[in-house]
Parts: C-alpha cells; sequence; structure tokens
C-alpha cells in the first residue's frame, strides 16, 4: 500500500470547518441511555456516534457489551437523530451484524489489531465494504503491526480507511493509561501522510481530566480528529467511568481547542521561521559532534576494558551519570522523561559500541 491522495476523499468529502469529532458512550447500556446521549450530542460538532456494543475486557467478569440488541439502538439513533453511527468490531460475525444494520463507521480495537489472523478475518468479512473503517494502534508500540492491519483491509478492497491512535500499554508507572509514544504516531503520518489519522485522548488518558490537554497535544501533531467518550452520567458509567465526559464537557472542549494551521503565507513570519530554522540546523549540528566525540570517548574506554576483561556494563557509574543529568537537565527546563530517554539512546549506543570493540 502506497500514500497516495485519495486515502483521505472520505474526510475531505466532509468540508469539516473543525476536525472530526467521534462521541458517544464507552458501552451501549440500556435503549434509553444510548438514546438521550445521542440526542444531547445530536446539534454539537459530533459527526459520528459511537457506542461499544461488544467491549473486550482484559479479565473476565467485567460488563461486556449488550451485544448485537445494541445495532437496533444505534439504528433508531440514527432514525431520531440523523447522526452517522459507528461501532467496533473484533470478528467476522459482528462485521456481518454491523453491516446489516448499516452501521456507518466500523473500528477495529487494539486487541484485534495485533492479531493478524483475526485482522485477515475481519478484512475477508469487509471485502470491497464502502463503510468507513479505522484501525486502532496495536496495544504494543508496533508501527508495522499497525500498518499491516491497515494493509490488508486495503488489500481486501476497503478504500476508505483511517487510524486510531489510543496510545500502548506499559508496564511502567504512568500518568497516562496508555502511554502515547508521540514519535510513533508522527511516523504513521511520515509514512501515510494522507491516511486520517483520529486521537482516542479517552483511552490515552484513562482519565477526563486530562482529555483536554491531549486532544490540544494531537490538534498540534496535525491528527484529523478525536474519538472521545461521552455519557450522560459518567461516574455511573458501567465501563470506563473515570475517562468519560458528559456532553455538555464535549462541546466545551471542542470550544476551547485551538485549530492551528500547518503554515502561514505572510512573508515576515516565514523570513523568521527561517532564521530560527537555521539556528535550530546549527545546534543540530553541534549536537551530532558532541555525540560523536563522547562516543570515541567510549570506544577508548572499550579498548582499556578489552585489555583488562572488564564488562562493558558499569550499573553504579550509570546510575550516577543518569542522576546528576536528571538535576542538571531540569535546571535547565528539560523534563526527567525527556533527559531519560535521551540518555538511555546514548548509554546503549555507548554500549553497542564497546561490544563491538570486545568482541573484536
Ligand atoms: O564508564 C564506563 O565504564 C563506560 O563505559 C561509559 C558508559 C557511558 O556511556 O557513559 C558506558 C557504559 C557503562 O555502562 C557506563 C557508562
Amino acid at each position: 500500500m502506497e500514500n497516495k491522495k485519495e486515502l483521505r476523499t472520505w474526510l475531505d468529502d466532509m468540508k469539516l470547518d473543525h476536525p472530526l469529532v467521534i462521541a458517544g458512550p464507552c458501552s451501549a447500556e440500556t435503549e434509553e441511555q444510548v438514546l438521550k446521549i445521542a440526542h444531547q450530542l445530536k446539534d454539537t460538532d459530533v459527526n459520528y456516534f459511537r457506542a461499544g456494543i461488544w467491549k473486550p475486557r482484559t479479565r473476565p467478569g467485567n460488563f461486556e457489551g449488550v451485544g448485537a440488541l445494541g445495532l437496533k439502538w444505534l439504528q433508531k439513533v440514527k432514525a431520531e437523530t440523523g447522526m452517522k453511527t459507528c461501532t467496533e468490531v473484533a470478528n467476522a460475525y459482528h462485521v456481518k451484524l454491523a453491516l446489516e444494520h448499516d452501521i456507518d463507521l466500523l473500528w477495529i480495537g487494539a486487541r484485534s489489531t495485533v492479531s493478524p489472523f483475526i485482522m485477515q478475518e475481519i478484512a475477508d468479512a469487509l471485502c470491497g465494504t464502502d463503510k468507513i473503517v479505522l484501525v486502532k494502534n496495536p496495544v504494543n508500540p508496533d508501527l508495522a503491526l499497525w500498518l499491516g492491519g491497515i494493509e490488508r483491509l486495503y488489500e481486501a478492497g476497503v478504500k476508505n480507511l483511517g487510524a486510531i491512535h489510543r496510545g500502548f500499554s506499559t508496564y511502567e508507572k504512568s500518568k497516562y493509561r496508555n502511554i502515547p509514544e508521540w514519535q510513533l504516531a508522527i511516523e504513521f503520518q511520515n509514512r501515510f501522510p494522507d491516511l486520517p489519522l483520529i486521537n482516542d485522548p479517552s483511552h490515552i488518558t484513562g482519565r477526563r481530566d486530562m482529555i483536554f490537554d491531549v486532544s490540544q497535544t494531537a490538534l498540534d501533531l496535525n491528527f484529523d480528529g478525536l474519538m472521545i467518550e461521552t455519557h450522560t452520567y459518567p461516574d455511573n458509567a458501567w465501563s470506563d467511568a473515570a475517562q468519560q465526559v458528559t456532553p455538555a464537557t464535549l462541546v466545551q472542549i471542542m470550544k476551547d481547542l485551538q485549530i492551528r494551521k500547518e503554515s502561514h503565507p505572510e512573508a515576515a513570519y516565514n523570513n523568521e521561521l527561517n532564521k530560527l530554522r537555521s539556528q535550530i540546523d546549527l545546534v543540530d549540528n553541534q549536537i551530532i559532534d558532541l555525540l560523536a566525540k563522547r562516543m570515541k570517548v567510549a570506544d577508548d574506554i572499550g579498548v582499556l576494558k578489552k585489555q583488562k576483561n572488564v564488562a562493558v556494563l558499569q550499573r553504579k557509574r550509570w546510575k550516577e551519570i543518569l542522576e546528576k543529568m536528571i538535576v542538571e537537565g531540569k535546571s535547565k527546563g528539560l523534563s526527567e522523561e525527556f533527559i531519560l530517554s535521551m540518555f538511555k539512546a546514548i548509554h546503549q549506543e555507548s554500549i553497542n559500541h564497546q561490544g563491538k570493540i570486545l568482541k573484536s
């Protein structure tokens, strides 16, 4: 699959003056709940009404969705409000039922994207459909697996495609439910700049108070839309209560978000920008020179270690460097997260260099 302008035709055809918005409850609970939320979202920026019908849960015993019955409620939503509808599908049977109930947009969840077998089954079931199909990133930060899932759909003749960035599972403690790994989303855009990319701040944050911030970051990174879980009574939701917002909050979020342009035609702005970019280029070259210099010292240490048969990894020294650099970085306005990831990468390169020397 190659990038091409036509990949975003379905989105361009909507002629929106704001990012695409998909909203609605995490789970369809009752017909009354679904319709109430839909009516509250009817005259807002929301383009697609979402509701989970089949809910993949990490452990058994939690609410697993109302099943096919919920599709009838979504049909009612469309009939009563005129809103387009969407839901998650996780196998060929779900696809068949969703298509039979004329669901307008289907998305494939993170736990399905990880499995090429399931993705192929879903792709075969969707063969040739003109419905919009969005693929969430797999739970692990694996860009090839994510793109591979989308490619299976493309090869099955699904042309109205897109992706949803919902963050990645992590073993490390984090303020996020699923860490965003923005770099991966940027890489995704580098590979497929015209494939619509939607952000899911609800699943990234797991907390409603962080949804605005993550949404703004996504828009600043040129995402095409947002999927935000919305419930009339978020605290009483049957699933993911902490991350849902009320329809009124959603409206406020959409009002407060700054939608920025990709560029600006003004000459003065572009001159100033180019001057600053030249400075960045200069500093970037200095960084490379300094890194090469540091690596040369690491190579010399490698030679010493080889002579005396000493191990590459020196945990105590490494811990000292990290601690010192975190303090140093903080005093210069650099976050601990940044210092850690940068120095971990430097250390790894140093280890790779010394490893080669010791093996030579
Ligand atoms: O101090 C050392 O022993 C080194 O080899 C240098 C270095 C580094 O790059 O800073 C590399 C590997 C060790 O684990 C610790 C530190």
